[in-house]
C-alpha cells in the first residue's frame, strides 16, 4: 500500500496482483492477471474462496489410509466428464456437495455423499409455483422472525421442510441436531429415493480402494470429490491490513477495515446471508461507491470500532463455534446498508401516502427494487416492479394459457385490509427495536 497525496476520499494507493494472482486458481476458468497493477482505491471481493477448507486435499490420506486412485476438490469439478461409470464419493453436503452428486448421478456407476451434520434441502418451487425466495423472503415474514421466539420459528421450520419429504427418512437431517445446514436442490431427493445417490455418515478412513465410514461400513471408490467449502483468503493484502480482520464482523458493516487512515478499502461480498448474495452485494457496492464519491460518509473511527464491537459481543454471545460462517439475515442486513447509503425505504410512511405499495412491499418479495425508490440511484419504474412481480414472475410460463376461473384477487383484498394494523404495529415495534442482524450458522436461514 502506498500513501500518495491529493484531496478528497482517494488519498491512498493500493498495489495489488503477483501473488494475488499466480498462488490461486479461481473456480471459473482460468483468467489472465497482470503481473501487478494500482488503483487509486480498492473494492475488493474476496467472493471466489480461494482456499478449499479444512479437509486437506493433499491427498486421500486420513488415519491409517494409504491413497484412493483419485481425488478432486469443488474448486477443480468442472463438469460430469470422465466420471462416467465411475464409483464416487463426494464428501460434504453444502450447495456445491448437493448439485455435484446430483450431476454425477446422470453418469457415474454409483455417487455416495458423505454428510456429518443435518442438511435440510429446500426446493426453489415454493408455494403456488413461486420460486422459494419471493415467498419467504418478505417484510411479514422478517417480522414473525422478530416477534416470535427462534424456537417456534425453528419448529415451523422443520416442519415445512419435512412437509415436502421426510429428511430423516433420507438420512439428511434430524429435528434434533442443533447444527445444521440448508441448501437449494430439486433433485437430490429424488437422486436419493431412486438409489443413484447414496447418503453416508463421516468417513472413518481411506484403504488402497475403498472408504470406511463412521457406521463401520465400507464401499469401493475410484473418485472422492471434496465439497467440503472453502476459507476467506486475502493474500494480495499486505499482512498489516489484513490483521485488521479476521471475520466480516470485525469489519465496519462487513465492508470497511476501521482503522484505515482513509476509507479506501472495502470488501464486498464478505457475507453471509439468509437472502441473495449478489442483491447484497450490490446493496454493499452503491454504498461503496458513493463514500468513494464522496456522496455518502463514514462515521468517525471511535463510531465504527464501538458498531464493530457490539457486534463482536453479540458474536461472542451466541457462542457461535465458527464465527467466520455467521448467518445473516438478509432483511436486516440490507436495511442497514441502505440507511447508510441514503435508500431505504419507509415503509410505514408509504402506508400513508402509497397504501397499495407499502402493503405490496410487507407482504410480498422484498427484492432490490424496494431499495430504488428513493435516494441515490432512485429509478422511476421501481414503484410498477414492485406492484406487478408476481404476474412477471408468472409470465414466462404463459407459453400455453389456460382458463381459471376461480378468482382470487378479492379475497387477497380482504386479507390485505386485515393485516393493515399487523403491519402498522409491526413497523412501529420494528423501528423501535431492531433485531441483531446476525444469526448463528445453526440457525440458518431460520
Ligand atoms: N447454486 C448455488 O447457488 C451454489 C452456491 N454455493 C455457495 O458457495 C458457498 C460454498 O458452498 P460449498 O462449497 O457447498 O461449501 P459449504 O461450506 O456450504 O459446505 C461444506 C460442507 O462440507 C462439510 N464439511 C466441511 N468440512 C468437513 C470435513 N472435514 N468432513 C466432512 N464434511 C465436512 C460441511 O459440513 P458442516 O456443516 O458439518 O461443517 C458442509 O456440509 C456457499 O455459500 C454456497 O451457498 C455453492 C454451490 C452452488
Amino acid at each position: 500500500m502506498t500513501t500518495s497525496g491529493g484531496s478528497g476520499a482517494l488519498l491512498t494507493q493500493w498495489t495489488v496482483g503477483g501473488p494475488a494472482c499466480t498462488g490461486r486458481s479461481l473456480p471459473t476458468p482460468p483468467r489472465r492477471c497482470p503481473a501487478s497493477a494500482t488503483f487509486p482505491a480498492q473494492k475488493t471481493s474476496p467472493t471466489s474462496y480461494p482456499t478449499t477448507n479444512s479437509w486437506s486435499t493433499s491427498g486421500c490420506t486420513l488415519g491409517t489410509s494409504t491413497s484412493c486412485s483419485t481425488y478432486a476438490s469443488s474448486r477443480e469439478y468442472r463438469d460430469a466428464e470422465g466420471f462416467q461409470g465411475k464409483r464416487v464419493l463426494v464428501i460434504g453436503v453444502g450447495n456445491s456437495g448437493g448439485d455435484i452428486s446430483v450431476e454425477l448421478s446422470r453418469v457415474a456407476a454409483k455417487v455416495f455423499l458423505s454428510a456429518r451434520s443435518s442438511t435440510w434441502v429446500v426446493s426453489r418451487i415454493s408455494s403456488q409455483g413461486f420460486p422459494f425466495d419471493m415467498v419467504i423472503t418478505t417484510r411479514f415474514t422478517h417480522f414473525l422472525y422478530w416477534l416470535l421466539p427462534s424456537a417456534i420459528m425453528k419448529r415451523i421450520g422443520f416442519w415445512k421442510f419435512n412437509s415436502w419429504f421426510n429428511h430423516t427418512n433420507y438420512g439428511l437431517a434430524s429435528v434434533k441436531s442443533s447444527k445444521f445446514n440448508i441448501i437449494i436442490n430439486e433433485e437430490l431427493p429424488f437422486c436419493i429415493l431412486s438409489g443413484t445417490v447414496v447418503l453416508k455418515p463421516n468417513v472413518k478412513e481411506f484403504t488402497e480402494s475403498s472408504a470406511v465410514f463412521e457406521d463401520g461400513t465400507s464401499e469401493n471408490i475410484d473418485v472422492v470429490v471434496f465439497t467440503t467449502g472453502y476459507v476467506f483468503s486475502f493474500p494480495f493484502l499486505e499482512d498489516s491490513v489484513r490483521s485488521l480482520f479476521k471475520h466480516s464482523c470485525s469489519l465496519y458493516k462487513c465492508i470497511f477495515p476501521a482503522q484505515l487512515e482513509k476509507p479506501t478499502l472495502a470488501i464486498i461480498g464478505l457475507v453471509q446471508l439468509t437472502g441473495s448474495v449478489m442483491v447484497g452485494a450490490e446493496m454493499q457496492a452503491r454504498w461503496v461507491t458513493g463514500i468513494f464519491a464522496g456522496s455518502n460518509k463514514l462515521p468517525p473511527v471511535t463510531k465504527m470500532m464501538a458498531d464493530i464491537s457490539k457486534k463482536e459481543k453479540q458474536l461472542a454471545k451466541s457462542n457461535s463455534p465458527e464465527k467466520a460462517n455467521m448467518w445473516i439475515n438478509f432483511i436486516s442486513y440490507m436495511d442497514e446498508i441502505a440507511s447508510c447509503a441514503g435508500v431505504k425505504p419507509r415503509v410505514l410512511r408509504l402506508l400513508l401516502t402509497d397504501p397499495r405499495l407499502a402493503l405490496t412491499m410487507f407482504f410480498g418479495p422484498c427484492s432490490p427494487y424496494q431499495y430504488r425508490l428513493v435516494g441515490r440511484g432512485r429509478w422511476s419504474g421501481a414503484r410498477s416492479a414492485i406492484l406487478t412481480q408476481w404476474q412477471r414472475a408468472l409470465k414466462p410460463l404463459q407459453t400455453r394459457v389456460l382458463d381459471d376461473s376461480s378468482d382470487s384477487s378479492s379475497s387477497l383484498r380482504w386479507l390485505c385490509l386485515l393485516a393493515l394494523p399487523a403491519v402498522l404495529v409491526a413497523g412501529f415495534l420494528l423501528s423501535k427495536y431492531p433485531r441483531p442482524w446476525w444469526i448463528p450458522r445453526a440457525g440458518s436461514h431460520l
